[in-house]
């Protein structure tokens, strides 16, 4: 458990992985790996496997565990893995959380409030996630907070401090929401605290410095944007930082326009040059028109340039240059093996 823990409280850049499909809405399996490969190399030190953007909560227990499956062999250890478990059935959550815990190469657990339902207790509530987190049999724990989402009204600082006492693998949570205050108490506590908006990533600098850590949607198309932002703070260029944030926040402000967030981020994807495709059922795709007015949206100017030249690319190239450069090796080390046994029997 030490050894996983550290990984998710070293880790501060995190993508909150979506799930790529085909036109036919199944898994694409077969981009994970370059998916994964891009995001390392945008500087994401972690992924969050079937969270909001995986719309975890909106798959089969079997598929997000093939789907968790296939990223944990594409980070092939270089990267934190972090699986969201959280879901509205309780059987359902409890059986997910005991196969991940035996799942190698997961790093931590996530875990949602169930959501539909706003009206069970606080209590109800905390029995719940308790009861989930120790099915994760000593895996890191951390509570995902999202009340635009699941509508409950608690106050996260006292749901931190009873997991606390009760659940001796929790370490922290996601914070998807941006009230300041609610965050600087949260900080107090001595969790490890990943912020979920990119609109707090400036504040974030400012309260936690170098210990400042996202999962965010546009993690995904913007890292090098929002490494940038704490990079500006930690460096005491707050006010550059603060025009890159106004940047961040108007693309995001444009990349969602009208519709639904969730297919406009995937839709963001094919800008970069890994395309995402549908959302899963019953998500809807965005519109031709929609798909018009983000490009031209992507076109407008910022302080620094064009919108789009914000966005992380996939360099196909690296790709298949380190593909090549795996077969050079393999070429050179089979021709160095038949020198080896050729001499020896020349020799002998
Ligand atoms: C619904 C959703 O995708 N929310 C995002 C936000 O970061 C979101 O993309 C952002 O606030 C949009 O501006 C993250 O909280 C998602 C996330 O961390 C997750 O997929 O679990």
């Amino acid at each position: 458990m030490e050894d996983t823990r550290n990984k998710i409280l070293l880790a501060r850049y995190v993508a909150p992985v979506f799930t790529p499909r085909d036109e036919t809405r199944n898994v694409n399996y077969s981009i994970i790996p370059k998916y994964v490969n891009y995001l390392i190399s945008t500087g994401v030190q972690g992924i969050l496997v079937g969270g909001s953007a995986g719309q975890g909560i909106l798959q089969p227990n079997s598929e997000r565990l093939s789907v968790a499956r296939a990223f944990i062999a594409a980070a092939d250890g270089r990267i934190t893995v972090i699986v969201h478990a959280g879901g509205v059935n309780y059987e359902d959550t409890l059986s997910l959380c005991r196969e991940l815990s035996v799942t190698e190469g997961v790093d931590g657990i996530m875990l949602s409030s169930p959501m539909f339902y706003p009206y069970y207790t606080y209590s109800g509530m905390l029995e719940f996630l308790c009861d989930a987190g120790k099915a994760c049999n000593g895996k890191p724990v951390l509570y995902y907070h999202f009340p635009s989402l699941t509508r409950l009204q608690y106050d996260v600082v006292d749901l931190v401090k009873s997991l606390k006492k009760r659940l001796r693998n929790f370490v922290g949570l996601k914070y998807t929401a941006n009230d300041e205050e609610i965050y600087k108490r949260l900080v107090k506590q001595k969790i490890k605290i990943f912020l979920g908006f990119p609109s707090m990533t400036l504040v974030g600098a400012q309260t936690q410095g170098g210990q400042v850590s996202l999962i965010t949607g546009p993690t995904n198309f913007v890292n090098g944007v929002m490494v940038r932002i704490v990079d500006l703070v930690l460096e005491g260029n707050s006010r550059k930082a603060k025009t890159i944030q106004k940047d961040l926040d108007d693309l995001m402000t444009m990349v969602v326009v009208e519709q639904e967030l969730m297919s406009a981020m995937t839709h963001v994807m094919d800008f970069v040059g890994l395309p995402m495709g549908p959302p899963v059922k019953p998500l809807s795709d965005l519109t031709e028109s929609q798909k018009r007015i983000m490009k031209g949206n992507l076109n407008k100017v910022g302080s620094e340039g064009k919108y789009i030249d914000m966005l992380d690319r996939y360099d196909a190239h690296t790709e298949t240059a380190s593909i090549y450069t795996s077969y050079l090796l393999i070429g050179t080390l089979a021709y160095l093996f038949y020198k080896l046994v050729n001499t020896k029997v020349n020799s002998s």
